[in-house]
C-alpha cells in the first residue's frame, strides 16, 4: 500500500439523508413530505418500496452515532427533514421535531462527531408544495424563515451548514423526468425551479450573515463531460451537458450569471430574471460541497432532452450496480476545475460512494471487495488533487448505512454498514473497516 499524505486535520466522515434513513415521517406531529406522498404512489418506486421505517434512525439514531464512533468517524453529514421541524413548512415550529435535531447534534458533539447539517435533502413539506413548491418565487421566503429556526437552535454546535444538496438532481429528477418527487415532466417549469433554488440558497445564507457565526455553503454534484468522439456533433451535445449539470448553479453563485448554453439547451422555456435576483443568488459562501461518483460521456442525440445528448459510457467501462462508470480520476479533475473556475475556497467531498452487488452476510461479515477498491481508488484520487494544490478539507462517504435510495428503494445499497431491514441489525461491511483504518491512518492505508 503506498502512503497517502492527507493533510493535519483533514476530515473523515460520512453522510445520509433524513428521508432516506430517519422512518417515523408522521412521528411526533411532523408535517408530511413530497417524498412521503411520492413513495406512497403505486409505481414511484421499486417494489413500493417508502421511507416509512427505513434505517428507524429517528429512534436508533444513539446507537448509530455510537457505530460511529466505533468506526473513528470525525464527521457527520446529516439533513434536516423541513416538516418535521415546520410541519406546514413556515409558521409554527414543531418543538419535538426540532428536539430530534437537538438531540442528535448533542449527541455527535458527546462522542467526538462534528455535525454538518444539510437545510434540504429533498423531502419539500408537501404543504408548500400544495402552494407550488420550488415553482412559487415565494419559497426563498420560506427556505430562509425555516433555515433561521434552524440556525437559531443548532448554530455554533453546528459550524458548517449546507443550504441545499444538488439542486440539479431536484429540478431534472423532480421536475423535468418526473423520475423523483414531486414528479413534474415539465420543461417549462425545469427552470424556473431551478432559479427559485438558487434565490432560496441565496436567502438562507443572507439570513445566517444576520445570525450565524460559523460557516455556509452548499452542495453539488458534478460530473465531468466528456464527449463519446470527436465528432462536433457529440463535442456540441458535452459543453450542452456541462453547462446543463455542472456550471447551471456555481455559476449565477460565483459569477451572477447562467452558463450561455441554458438558452440552446431550454429553447423557449428560457425565461430572464431580473438583475435583483442574481444580487440575491450571488452571496458569498464560506465553503463548496462536492457529490462526486462518476463522469459522463456525451454521445450527440436529439430525443434525449432537454441537451440533445445521452450519457453513453464507453465500451468495457465497469459500471456500479446503478449504471455509474468507475472513474476516479474524474474526482481529480472535479475538484481541481472547481478550484480553478470558482476560486480556492474550501472544498469538501460531501458524497462519493458506490452501489454495488454485495455478498450475502456470512460469519458476521459482508465482504464488499469492490466497494473497498472503490473507496481505494477514489481517495487516492482526492489525494491527488490536493498535491495539485486544491484545498481540500474532508470527505463523507456516501453512505453511512444501506437505506431508502430514492426511486430505487432498497434495491440499491451504497452503505459500508449493512443493514438488515427485517430486524434493523447494523453490520459494519469490510468497506467500513477498510474505512476506519484510512481514518485512523490519517488517509495511510488508502
Ligand atoms: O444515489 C446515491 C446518492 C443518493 O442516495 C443521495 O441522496 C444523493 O445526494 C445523491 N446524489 C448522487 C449523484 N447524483 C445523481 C445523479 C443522477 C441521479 C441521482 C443522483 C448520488 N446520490
Amino acid at each position: 500500500m503506498t502512503r497517502r499524505e492527507f493533510p493535519k486535520g483533514f476530515l473523515w466522515g460520512s453522510a445520509t439523508a433524513a428521508y432516506q434513513i430517519e422512518g417515523s415521517p408522521l412521528a411526533d406531529g411532523a408535517g408530511a413530505s413530497i417524498w412521503q406522498r411520492f413513495s406512497h404512489t403505486p409505481g414511484k418506486t421499486v417494489n413500493g418500496d417508502t421511507g416509512d421505517i427505513a434505517c428507524d434512525h429517528y429512534r436508533r439514531y444513539a446507537d448509530d452515532v455510537k457505530l460511529m464512533r466505533e468506526l473513528g468517524m470525525q464527521a457527520y453529514r446529516f439533513s434536516v427533514g423541513w416538516g418535521r421541524v415546520l410541519p406546514d413548512g413556515n409558521g409554527r415550529v414543531n418543538e419535538k421535531g426540532l428536539g430530534f435535531y437537538d438531540r442528535l447534534v448533542d449527541t455527535l458533539l458527546e462522542n467526538g462527531i462534528e455535525p454538518l447539517c444539510t437545510l434540504y435533502h429533498w423531502d419539500l413539506p408537501e404543504a408548500l408544495d400544495n402552494r407550488g413548491g420550488w415553482l412559487n418565487p415565494d419559497i426563498a421566503n420560506w427556505f430562509a424563515d425555516y433555515a433561521s429556526v434552524m440556525y437559531r437552535k443548532l448554530d455554533g454546535r453546528v459550524k458548517k451548514w449546507a443550504t441545499l444538496n444538488e439542486p440539479w438532481v431536484v429540478t431534472d429528477g423532480g421536475y423535468l423526468h418526473g423520475a423523483l418527487a414531486p414528479g413534474h415532466e415539465n420543461l417549462f417549469e425545469t427552470p424556473i425551479a431551478s432559479h427559485h433554488l438558487l434565490r432560496a440558497h441565496g436567502a438562507a445564507v443572507k439570513a445566517y450573515r444576520a445570525e450565524g457565526k460559523n460557516q455556509i455553503g452548499i452542495v453539488v454534484n458534478i460530473e465531468p463531460k466528456h464527449p463519446a468522439s470527436d465528432d462536433p456533433a457529440d463535442i456540441a451535445a458535452t459543453k450542452r451537458a456541462d453547462a446543463y449539470m455542472n456550471r447551471q448553479y456555481l455559476d449565477p453563485i460565483f459569477f451572477g450569471r447562467y452558463p450561455g448554453e441554458m438558452k440552446e439547451v431550454f429553447g423557449e422555456a428560457w425565461p430572464e430574471w431580473p438583475a435583483e435576483d442574481y444580487a440575491l443568488i450571488q452571496q458569498k459562501i464560506d465553503w463548496l460541497g462536492l457529490n462526486y461518483y462518476t463522469r459522463g460521456v456525451t454521445k450527440a442525440d436529439p430525443k434525449a432532452w432537454p441537451v440533445g445528448g445521452r450519457n453513453e459510457p464507453p465500451k468495457g467501462a465497469v459500471l456500479t450496480e446503478t449504471g455509474w462508470e468507475l472513474f476516479p480520476k474524474g474526482l481529480t479533475d472535479t475538484l481541481v476545475w472547481m478550484k480553478e473556475r470558482y476560486g480556492d475556497l474550501p472544498l469538501y467531498v460531501t458524497e462519493n460512494g458506490a452501489a454495488m452487488k454485495d455478498p450475502p452476510i456470512a460469519g458476521g461479515r459482508v465482504q464488499d471487495q469492490h466497494r473497498v477498491d472503490y473507496l481505494r481508488t477514489h481517495l487516492s484520487a482526492v489525494n491527488d488533487a490536493i498535491k495539485a494544490g486544491v484545498d481540500v478539507r474532508g470527505y463523507m462517504v456516501w453512505s453511512l448505512l444501506d437505506n431508502l435510495e430514492w426511486s430505487l428503494g432498497y434495491s440499491k445499497t451504497f452503505g459500508i454498514v449493512h443493514v438488515d431491514f427485517k430486524t434493523q441489525q447494523r453490520t459494519p461491511k469490510d468497506s467500513a473497516r477498510f474505512y476506519a483504518e484510512v481514518i485512523a491512518s490519517n488517509g495511510g492505508a488508502a
